[in-house]
C-alpha cells in the first residue's frame, strides 16, 4: 500500500473525511475505467477495419499478379529502368522491375505486365513464336503430279524458281540476275500452295510457309521481328523456298487511316521489303508469296528486285477439272460407271479445293450406304453438298461482314 497517494492526509483527516475523499476518487477511477473501456472498444473496431482491409488489398494483389495480363515485347533495359512495348496499341512505356528479375530480361524478350504495366513475369522464348507463326518442312510431299491443269504456271514457276535453284551458274553466264520474288495470284484453292510446295521438294529445299494474316493479326507488335526471323530461317535451311501466303495482309495499299494497326503493318512491309532489297547474295533462297485479293496490293511490293514475276492461277477449265478429279481419285476404289468428264462438265465454277471435296464427300456417301465402292450417284451428292455448304458460308460470311 505504500506507493499509493491517498487522497486524505493520513493524520489529519477525520474517518468521515476519509471515507468521502476514498469515495471520490472511486468515483474518478470508475469514470476513467469507463473511458479506457470504450477507447479498447473503439480501437478493437478500428483493428478489424484495418484487418478487413488488409485481406482486400492482399487478395486485389494476388488477382494483379494473375490473369489478365498483357503481353508486352522489351526494348532496351538501362539504369532508369525497362523500356517494353505493349503488344496491342504499341505504346512504349519505362516500367521498373526487381534486380533479380533484371538480370534474366534481355531485348526482344516478350514478357506479361499486369494493370499498371510493371513486369510480372517473363515468356518463353521466340522459339515458340516462329514455331507458331512459321510451318517449316523438310520436302514436301506434294509433286509435280498431283497438280491438275496448271501447265503453263508450273512451266513458269519452274523456270523462275526451280532453275536458279538447281543451275544458278546457267544465270551468271548468261549475265542476268533471276526473278527475285514470284508473286501467285487468283482465288482461293486453285493450288498457289501445291505449286510453291511441288517446287521446293524437286529441288529438295526446305518449304518454309508464312501467313501474312497471322503476321500482322496474331502476333501483334512482332510482325517486323517475325519478318526478320523468316529469312534467318531460311538461311539456316538454304536451300530454301519461303511462302508469305496471303501477302495482301501486310502489303494492302495505303489507306487514308493512320491508326496503330496500319503502322504495324506498315513497319511489317518495310521490313519485308528491306529483306528483299538487300537480299544481294540471296544464296539458294527463293521468295514465292501468294494472294486472293491483288486488287488490293500495294504497287511498291511490284517493283523490278521484288515481286517482278506474276503469275495468275486461275480456277481450272474443264479439261483441268477433268485432271484434278482423275488425281484425287487415284487411291480410291471408283467404280467404272463414273463419268469424270462428264463431272467435269458439270462442276463448272469448281476450284480444285472444291473438287478435292467432292472426292471426299462422294467417299462418304458410299461408306454412309454400307459399300467401299464409289458410283457416280455419290459424285452428284457429293457435288449439291459441296454448291450447298458453300452458299452456307457465304452466308454466314455475309451475315458477319
Ligand atoms: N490444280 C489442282 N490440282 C490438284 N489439286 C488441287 C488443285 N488446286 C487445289 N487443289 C486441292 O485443293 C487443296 C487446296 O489448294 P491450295 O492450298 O494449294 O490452294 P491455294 O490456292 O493456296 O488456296 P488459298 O488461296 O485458299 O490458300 C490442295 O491441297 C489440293 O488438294
Amino acid at each position: 500500500m505504500d506507493d499509493v497517494d491517498l487522497p486524505y492526509d493520513e493524520d489529519e483527516a477525520s474517518q468521515q473525511e476519509k471515507i468521502q475523499a476514498l469515495e471520490d476518487r472511486l468515483e474518478i477511477l470508475e469514470t476513467q475505467n469507463e473511458e479506457m473501456r470504450d477507447k479498447l472498444l473503439d480501437a478493437n473496431a478500428e483493428n478489424n477495419k484495418y484487418q478487413q482491409k488488409l485481406e482486400r488489398l492482399t487478395h486485389e494483389n494476388k488477382k494483379l499478379k494473375q490473369s489478365p495480363l498483357f503481353v508486352a515485347t522489351v526494348q532496351e533495359v538501362s539504369d532508369e529502368g525497362v523500356i517494353i512495348k505493349q503488344h496491342g496499341n504499341n505504346q512504349e512505356a519505362l516500367t521498373e522491375v526487381t534486380e533479380e528479375m533484371r538480370e534474366d530480361i534481355a531485348p526482344d524478350d516478350r514478357v506479361a505486365v499486369n494493370n499498371s504495366l510493371s513486369i510480372v513475369k517473363t515468356l518463353s522464348s521466340e522459339t515458340d513464336v516462329r514455331a507458331r507463326v512459321m510451318e517449316v518442312t523438310e520436302s514436301p510431299e506434294v509433286s509435280y503430279e498431283d497438280i491438275g491443269g496448271l501447265e503453263e504456271q508450273l512451266q513458269e514457276v519452274r523456270e523462275t524458281v526451280e532453275m536458279p535453284l538447281e543451275k544458278p551458274d546457267m544465270f551468271e553466264d548468261v549475265g542476268i540476275d533471276p526473278p527475285s520474288g514470284v508473286l501467285l495470284y487468283g482465288p482461293p484453292g486453285t493450288g498457289k500452295t501445291m505449286l510453291a510446295k511441288a517446287v521446293a521438294n524437286q529441288t529438295d529445299a526446305t518449304f518454309i510457309k508464312m501467313a501474312g494474316s497471322e503476321l500482322v493479326h496474331k502476333f501483334i507488335g512482332e510482325g517486323a521481328k517475325l519478318v526478320r526471323d523468316l529469312f534467318d530461317v531460311a538461311r539456316e535451311h538454304e536451300p530454301a523456298v519461303i511462302f508469305i501466303d496471303e501477302i495482301d495482309a501486310i502489303a494492302a495499299k495505303r489507306t487514308e487511316s493512320k491508326t496503330s494497326g496500319d503502322a504495324e503493318v506498315q513497319r511489317t512491309m518495310m521490313q519485308l521489303l528491306a529483306e528483299m532489297d538487300g537480299f544481294e547474295e540471296r544464296g539458294e533462297i527463293r521468295i514465292i508469296a501468294a494472294t486472293n485479293r491483288f486488287d488490293m496490293l500495294d504497287r511498291a511490293i511490284l517493283r523490278p528486285g521484288r515481286f517482278d514475276r506474276l503469275i495468275e492461277v486461275p480456277k481450272p477449265g474443264e479439261e483441268g477439272r477433268e485432271l484434278i478429279f482423275q488425281i484425287h481419285t487415284r487411291n480410291m476404289n471408283v467404280d467404272d460407271d463414273v463419268d469424270f468428264a462428264a463431272l467435269a462438265e458439270e462442276t463448272a465454277d469448281a476450284s480444285g479445293a472444291d473438287i478435292k471435296a467432292v472426292c471426299t464427300e462422294a467417299g462418304m456417301f458410299a461408306i454412309r450406304d454400307d459399300r467401299t465402292e464409289i458410283r457416280g450417284e455419290d459424285f452428284q451428292n457429293a457435288w449439291d453438298k459441296v454448291q450447298a455448304d458453300s452458299d452456307t458460308t457465304e452466308d454466314v460470311s455475309k451475315t458477319f461482314a
